[in-house]
Protein backbone atom coordinates (compact mmCIF):
# COMPACT_ATOMS: atom_id res chain seq x y z
CA UNK A 1 0.00 0.00 0.00
CA UNK A 2 1.55 3.70 -0.73
CA UNK A 3 1.78 5.81 1.87
CA UNK A 4 -0.69 9.19 1.82
CA UNK A 5 1.07 11.94 1.14
CA UNK A 6 -0.02 15.24 2.45
CA UNK A 7 -2.88 17.78 1.01
CA UNK A 8 -5.75 14.95 1.09
CA UNK A 9 -8.99 15.87 2.08
CA UNK A 10 -11.59 14.13 2.59
CA UNK A 11 -13.63 14.24 5.88
CA UNK A 12 -15.89 12.07 7.57
CA UNK A 13 -16.43 13.71 11.16
CA UNK A 14 -16.03 16.31 13.41
CA UNK A 15 -12.18 18.41 13.70
CA UNK A 16 -10.37 16.40 16.15
CA UNK A 17 -9.24 17.86 19.16
CA UNK A 18 -5.45 18.53 19.34
CA UNK A 19 -3.04 18.50 22.22
CA UNK A 20 0.69 18.53 22.81
CA UNK A 21 2.17 18.05 25.69
CA UNK A 22 6.13 17.94 25.56
CA UNK A 23 5.76 21.89 24.47
CA UNK A 24 9.83 22.48 23.44
CA UNK A 25 11.59 22.99 20.32
CA UNK A 26 9.61 19.91 18.15
CA UNK A 27 6.41 20.49 20.09
CA UNK A 28 5.88 24.07 19.36
CA UNK A 29 7.05 23.78 15.51
CA UNK A 30 4.22 21.28 15.34
CA UNK A 31 1.86 23.85 17.71
CA UNK A 32 2.63 26.55 15.15
CA UNK A 33 2.59 24.39 11.73
CA UNK A 34 -1.24 23.57 13.32
CA UNK A 35 -1.90 26.52 13.89
CA UNK A 36 -1.41 27.75 10.72
CA UNK A 37 -3.51 24.91 9.19
CA UNK A 38 -6.84 26.63 10.66
CA UNK A 39 -6.42 24.61 14.47
CA UNK A 40 -4.24 26.02 17.39
CA UNK A 41 -4.12 22.61 19.68
CA UNK A 42 -3.79 23.04 23.38
CA UNK A 43 -0.16 23.04 24.95
CA UNK A 44 -0.17 20.66 28.20
CA UNK A 45 2.87 21.99 30.63
CA UNK A 46 4.07 20.17 33.48
CA UNK A 47 2.26 18.95 36.53
CA UNK A 48 4.24 20.75 38.97
CA UNK A 49 4.22 23.96 37.15
CA UNK A 50 3.99 26.93 39.41
CA UNK A 51 2.18 29.14 36.65
CA UNK A 52 -1.36 29.57 35.81
CA UNK A 53 -3.75 27.98 32.99
CA UNK A 54 -3.21 30.72 30.48
CA UNK A 55 -3.11 31.77 27.26
CA UNK A 56 0.58 32.15 26.66
CA UNK A 57 2.69 34.35 23.56
CA UNK A 58 4.53 32.17 21.30
CA UNK A 59 7.03 33.28 18.81
CA UNK A 60 8.08 31.43 15.57
CA UNK A 61 10.93 31.79 12.95
CA UNK A 62 10.18 29.69 9.97
CA UNK A 63 13.22 28.21 7.59
CA UNK A 64 12.81 31.85 5.37
CA UNK A 65 13.67 33.36 8.55
CA UNK A 66 10.00 35.20 8.71
CA UNK A 67 9.35 35.80 12.00
CA UNK A 68 5.62 35.23 13.51
CA UNK A 69 3.44 35.20 17.26
CA UNK A 70 0.53 33.24 18.06
CA UNK A 71 -1.35 32.60 21.69
CA UNK A 72 -1.58 29.42 22.69
CA UNK A 73 -3.57 28.23 25.59
CA UNK A 74 -0.91 26.04 27.91
CA UNK A 75 -2.98 24.35 30.49
CA UNK A 76 -1.21 22.55 33.68
CA UNK A 77 -2.91 19.15 33.64
CA UNK A 78 -3.47 18.74 38.10
CA UNK A 79 -5.24 21.83 37.83
CA UNK A 80 -9.27 22.41 38.55
CA UNK A 81 -9.56 24.64 35.67
CA UNK A 82 -7.92 21.42 33.52
CA UNK A 83 -9.86 18.94 34.34
CA UNK A 84 -12.67 19.52 31.14
CA UNK A 85 -10.17 20.72 28.53
CA UNK A 86 -8.34 17.74 28.89
CA UNK A 87 -11.35 15.23 28.87
CA UNK A 88 -12.46 16.79 25.44
CA UNK A 89 -9.10 16.15 23.87
CA UNK A 90 -9.40 13.46 21.04
CA UNK A 91 -5.49 13.68 19.82
CA UNK A 92 -2.69 13.85 22.26
CA UNK A 93 0.75 14.54 20.55
CA UNK A 94 3.67 13.62 22.79
CA UNK A 95 6.89 15.73 21.95
CA UNK A 96 8.55 14.51 25.26
CA UNK A 97 12.21 13.26 25.03
CA UNK A 98 12.34 9.53 24.71
CA UNK A 99 13.31 8.79 28.50
CA UNK A 100 10.79 11.69 29.55
CA UNK A 101 7.53 9.63 27.71
CA UNK A 102 6.81 6.92 30.61
CA UNK A 103 6.64 9.74 33.57
CA UNK A 104 4.78 12.13 31.34
CA UNK A 105 1.72 9.79 30.37
CA UNK A 106 1.78 7.83 33.63
CA UNK A 107 0.07 10.58 35.32
CA UNK A 108 -1.77 12.59 32.74
CA UNK A 109 -3.16 8.91 31.00
CA UNK A 110 -6.19 8.39 33.87
CA UNK A 111 -7.03 12.55 33.41
CA UNK A 112 -7.86 11.84 29.58
CA UNK A 113 -10.87 10.27 27.81
CA UNK A 114 -10.82 6.49 27.31
CA UNK A 115 -11.43 7.41 23.60
CA UNK A 116 -8.27 10.12 23.55
CA UNK A 117 -5.82 8.62 20.82
CA UNK A 118 -1.85 9.02 21.14
CA UNK A 119 0.82 10.18 18.99
CA UNK A 120 4.36 9.50 20.03
CA UNK A 121 7.08 11.37 18.24
CA UNK A 122 10.69 11.06 19.66
CA UNK A 123 14.32 10.11 18.16
CA UNK A 124 14.84 6.47 19.49
CA UNK A 125 12.75 3.55 20.21
CA UNK A 126 11.70 1.36 23.39
CA UNK A 127 8.86 3.66 24.63
CA UNK A 128 6.12 2.13 23.16
CA UNK A 129 6.57 -1.44 24.56
CA UNK A 130 7.39 0.34 27.78
CA UNK A 131 3.78 1.93 27.53
CA UNK A 132 1.88 -1.34 26.44
CA UNK A 133 0.65 -1.99 30.24
CA UNK A 134 -1.12 2.02 30.55
CA UNK A 135 -3.15 1.91 27.17
CA UNK A 136 -6.07 -0.06 28.03
CA UNK A 137 -7.14 -0.46 24.74
CA UNK A 138 -6.44 3.60 23.46
CA UNK A 139 -4.73 4.13 20.15
CA UNK A 140 -1.17 4.34 19.71
CA UNK A 141 0.46 5.99 16.60
CA UNK A 142 3.88 6.76 16.14
CA UNK A 143 6.04 8.76 14.10
CA UNK A 144 9.37 10.01 13.36
CA UNK A 145 9.91 13.84 12.08
CA UNK A 146 13.11 14.58 10.07
CA UNK A 147 12.11 18.54 10.67
CA UNK A 148 14.73 20.29 12.67
CA UNK A 149 13.55 23.12 15.66
CA UNK A 150 15.70 25.24 17.40
CA UNK A 151 14.28 26.47 21.11
CA UNK A 152 15.77 30.06 21.66
CA UNK A 153 13.58 30.72 24.59
CA UNK A 154 11.30 29.14 26.33
CA UNK A 155 8.02 29.90 24.40
CA UNK A 156 10.36 31.21 21.29
CA UNK A 157 11.79 28.55 18.38
CA UNK A 158 12.78 29.03 15.21
CA UNK A 159 12.84 26.31 12.55
CA UNK A 160 16.29 25.02 11.30
CA UNK A 161 14.95 21.74 8.98
CA UNK A 162 12.33 20.70 6.81
CA UNK A 163 11.99 17.18 6.01
CA UNK A 164 9.87 14.01 5.68
CA UNK A 165 7.44 13.00 8.95
CA UNK A 166 6.23 9.53 8.78
CA UNK A 167 2.81 8.15 10.86
CA UNK A 168 1.21 5.08 11.67
CA UNK A 169 -0.91 3.72 13.65
CA UNK A 170 0.26 1.16 15.96
CA UNK A 171 -2.47 -0.39 17.69
CA UNK A 172 -5.99 0.26 18.98
CA UNK A 173 -8.63 1.79 16.90
CA UNK A 174 -7.74 4.08 13.80
CA UNK A 175 -7.65 7.66 13.78
CA UNK A 176 -10.54 9.20 11.59
CA UNK A 177 -9.95 10.00 7.89
CA UNK A 178 -10.67 14.21 9.58
CA UNK A 179 -8.03 13.78 11.77
CA UNK A 180 -5.35 11.83 9.43
CA UNK A 181 -6.23 14.64 7.03
CA UNK A 182 -5.99 17.32 9.38
CA UNK A 183 -2.67 15.90 10.43
CA UNK A 184 -1.09 15.35 6.80
CA UNK A 185 -2.66 19.26 5.87
CA UNK A 186 -0.65 20.84 8.82
CA UNK A 187 2.85 19.10 8.60
CA UNK A 188 4.65 19.44 5.38
CA UNK A 189 6.26 16.84 3.88
CA UNK A 190 4.28 14.04 6.14
CA UNK A 191 3.21 10.72 4.99
CA UNK A 192 0.82 8.02 6.58
CA UNK A 193 2.81 5.01 6.16
CA UNK A 194 1.78 1.11 5.95
CA UNK A 195 4.41 0.10 8.35
CA UNK A 196 6.43 2.56 10.74
CA UNK A 197 8.23 0.21 12.33
CA UNK A 198 11.28 -0.50 9.26
CA UNK A 199 10.93 3.90 9.28
CA UNK A 200 11.48 3.61 12.61
CA UNK A 201 14.72 1.44 12.29
CA UNK A 202 15.86 3.58 9.47
CA UNK A 203 15.88 6.37 12.06
CA UNK A 204 17.41 4.75 14.54
CA UNK A 205 20.06 3.29 12.12
CA UNK A 206 20.56 7.24 11.47
CA UNK A 207 20.55 8.25 15.07
CA UNK A 208 23.06 5.05 16.48
CA UNK A 209 25.46 6.38 13.44
CA UNK A 210 25.63 10.05 14.02
CA UNK A 211 24.46 10.82 17.21
CA UNK A 212 26.89 9.55 19.90
CA UNK A 213 29.83 9.82 17.51
CA UNK A 214 29.49 13.35 17.29
CA UNK A 215 29.08 13.94 21.66
CA UNK A 216 32.24 11.89 21.79
CA UNK A 217 34.40 13.31 19.45
CA UNK A 218 32.78 16.70 19.92
CA UNK A 219 32.12 17.67 16.52
CA UNK A 220 29.02 18.71 13.99
CA UNK A 221 27.41 15.99 12.59
CA UNK A 222 29.37 17.02 8.50
CA UNK A 223 32.72 16.18 10.10
CA UNK A 224 31.59 12.56 10.31
CA UNK A 225 32.38 12.42 6.47
CA UNK A 226 36.24 12.43 7.35
CA UNK A 227 37.68 8.84 6.59
CA UNK A 228 38.80 8.20 9.60
CA UNK A 229 35.06 7.00 10.98
CA UNK A 230 34.22 5.42 8.52
CA UNK A 231 35.18 1.93 9.64
CA UNK A 232 33.64 2.96 13.21
CA UNK A 233 30.08 4.26 11.54
CA UNK A 234 30.48 0.81 9.24
CA UNK A 235 30.92 -1.38 12.11
CA UNK A 236 27.91 0.19 14.03
CA UNK A 237 25.55 0.07 10.91
CA UNK A 238 26.49 -3.46 10.48
CA UNK A 239 25.35 -4.37 14.09
CA UNK A 240 22.00 -2.49 13.54
CA UNK A 241 20.95 -4.58 10.12
CA UNK A 242 21.94 -7.72 12.01
CA UNK A 243 19.84 -7.01 15.18
CA UNK A 244 16.48 -5.46 12.78
CA UNK A 245 16.74 -8.69 10.98
CA UNK A 246 16.32 -10.62 13.94
CA UNK A 247 13.35 -8.57 14.60
CA UNK A 248 11.80 -9.14 10.75
CA UNK A 249 13.11 -5.65 9.88
CA UNK A 250 15.27 -6.13 6.65
CA UNK A 251 17.82 -3.30 6.21
CA UNK A 252 19.28 -2.98 2.88
CA UNK A 253 23.32 -2.07 3.94
CA UNK A 254 24.20 -0.01 1.16
CA UNK A 255 20.64 2.11 1.03
CA UNK A 256 21.55 2.40 4.94
CA UNK A 257 24.90 3.64 4.47
CA UNK A 258 23.44 5.85 1.66
CA UNK A 259 21.11 7.04 4.12
CA UNK A 260 23.52 7.81 6.76
CA UNK A 261 25.92 9.64 4.93
CA UNK A 262 23.14 11.43 3.31
CA UNK A 263 21.98 12.56 6.40
CA UNK A 264 25.89 13.78 7.69
CA UNK A 265 26.38 15.60 4.57
CA UNK A 266 22.81 17.52 4.82
CA UNK A 267 23.19 17.97 8.66
CA UNK A 268 26.77 19.16 8.15
CA UNK A 269 26.61 22.53 9.78
CA UNK A 270 24.40 21.17 13.11
CA UNK A 271 25.67 20.01 16.25
CA UNK A 272 23.42 16.43 17.00
CA UNK A 273 20.90 16.91 19.85
CA UNK A 274 23.24 14.32 21.66
CA UNK A 275 25.96 16.84 21.49
CA UNK A 276 23.84 19.69 22.36
CA UNK A 277 22.65 17.61 25.48
CA UNK A 278 26.05 16.77 27.06
CA UNK A 279 27.44 20.27 25.68
CA UNK A 280 24.33 21.71 28.00
CA UNK A 281 25.05 18.66 30.93
CA UNK A 282 21.25 17.38 29.92
CA UNK A 283 20.11 13.37 30.10
CA UNK A 284 20.78 12.13 26.49
CA UNK A 285 18.53 9.85 24.67
CA UNK A 286 21.41 7.19 24.59
CA UNK A 287 19.20 4.64 26.29
CA UNK A 288 16.46 4.43 23.53
CA UNK A 289 19.30 4.55 20.46
CA UNK A 290 22.28 2.83 21.17
CA UNK A 291 20.66 1.30 24.26
CA UNK A 292 17.47 0.22 22.73
CA UNK A 293 19.51 -1.89 19.99
CA UNK A 294 21.95 -3.24 22.32
CA UNK A 295 18.87 -4.48 24.64
CA UNK A 296 17.34 -6.00 21.46
CA UNK A 297 20.24 -7.29 20.35
CA UNK A 298 20.85 -9.43 23.51
CA UNK A 299 17.36 -10.86 23.33
CA UNK A 300 18.63 -12.76 20.21
CA UNK A 301 21.91 -13.73 21.47
CA UNK A 302 23.76 -11.00 18.70
CA UNK A 303 27.02 -9.97 20.07
CA UNK A 304 27.19 -5.74 19.33
CA UNK A 305 30.60 -5.03 20.51
CA UNK A 306 30.66 -1.54 18.65
CA UNK A 307 27.86 -0.25 19.71
CA UNK A 308 28.60 -1.85 23.14
CA UNK A 309 31.76 0.27 23.05
CA UNK A 310 29.83 3.61 22.00
CA UNK A 311 27.46 3.11 24.94
CA UNK A 312 30.02 2.78 27.65
CA UNK A 313 32.23 5.86 26.03
CA UNK A 314 28.92 8.13 25.98
CA UNK A 315 27.66 6.91 29.33
CA UNK A 316 31.12 7.83 31.26
CA UNK A 317 30.75 11.11 28.99
CA UNK A 318 27.63 11.82 30.40
CA UNK A 319 27.81 10.98 34.10
CA UNK A 320 31.05 13.23 34.06
CA UNK A 321 29.07 16.23 32.62
CA UNK A 322 26.43 15.92 34.99
N1 LIG B 1 14.62 19.41 18.04
C1 LIG B 1 14.73 18.78 16.88
O1 LIG B 1 15.14 19.36 15.87
C2 LIG B 1 14.33 17.34 16.76
C3 LIG B 1 13.95 16.58 17.85
N2 LIG B 1 13.54 15.28 17.66
C4 LIG B 1 13.14 14.49 18.80
O2 LIG B 1 11.93 15.02 19.33
C5 LIG B 1 11.87 14.80 20.75
C6 LIG B 1 11.67 16.15 21.44
O3 LIG B 1 12.84 16.91 21.18
P1 LIG B 1 12.94 18.47 21.46
O4 LIG B 1 11.66 19.12 21.13
O5 LIG B 1 14.17 18.93 20.81
O6 LIG B 1 13.14 18.46 23.06
P2 LIG B 1 12.84 19.62 24.10
O7 LIG B 1 13.61 19.28 25.35
O8 LIG B 1 13.03 20.95 23.46
O9 LIG B 1 11.29 19.44 24.38
C7 LIG B 1 10.76 18.54 25.27
C8 LIG B 1 9.73 19.30 26.07
O10 LIG B 1 9.00 18.38 26.86
C9 LIG B 1 8.74 19.01 28.10
N3 LIG B 1 8.44 17.99 29.10
C10 LIG B 1 9.25 17.05 29.60
N4 LIG B 1 8.60 16.29 30.49
C11 LIG B 1 7.34 16.78 30.56
C12 LIG B 1 6.19 16.44 31.33
N5 LIG B 1 6.23 15.44 32.21
N6 LIG B 1 5.06 17.15 31.15
C13 LIG B 1 5.01 18.17 30.27
N7 LIG B 1 6.07 18.55 29.51
C14 LIG B 1 7.21 17.86 29.67
C15 LIG B 1 10.02 19.73 28.39
O11 LIG B 1 9.77 20.70 29.38
P3 LIG B 1 10.97 21.38 30.21
O12 LIG B 1 11.52 22.41 29.31
O13 LIG B 1 10.27 21.89 31.43
O14 LIG B 1 11.94 20.28 30.52
C16 LIG B 1 10.32 20.33 27.03
O15 LIG B 1 9.64 21.56 26.85
C17 LIG B 1 13.20 14.10 21.10
O16 LIG B 1 13.03 12.71 21.10
C18 LIG B 1 14.12 14.52 19.97
O17 LIG B 1 15.19 13.60 19.78
C19 LIG B 1 13.44 14.71 16.43
C20 LIG B 1 13.80 15.42 15.32
C21 LIG B 1 14.34 16.75 15.40
C1 LIG C 1 19.33 13.51 12.19
C2 LIG C 1 20.07 14.11 13.39
C3 LIG C 1 21.37 13.39 13.59
C4 LIG C 1 20.31 15.54 12.98
O1 LIG C 1 21.18 16.23 13.82
C5 LIG C 1 19.22 13.98 14.62
O2 LIG C 1 18.15 13.39 14.58
C6 LIG C 1 19.65 14.45 15.95
O3 LIG C 1 20.52 15.30 16.06
O4 LIG C 1 19.09 13.93 16.94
Amino acid sequence: MSPQISSVNQTDSPQPSIAIVGAGAIGQLLFHQLASAGQAPLLIGRQQASTDNRPTLLQFTDLKGVPSTRTAQVIIPNSDEAQADLKHITLLIVCVKAYQVIETLKPLLPRLNRECQLLLLHNGMGPHLALAPYLNGRTLCLGTTSQGALKQQRWQVRQTGAGLTQLELFSGPKLTQTTKTHLLNAIPNSQWCSDIIPMLWQKLAVNIAINPLTAIYQCRNGALAAPQYRHTILGLLDEVILVAQAEQVPLAREPLITRVFDVIHLTANNFSSMYQDIAHRRPTEIDAITGYLIQRAATHGIPTPHNQAIYQQLTTLEQRSN
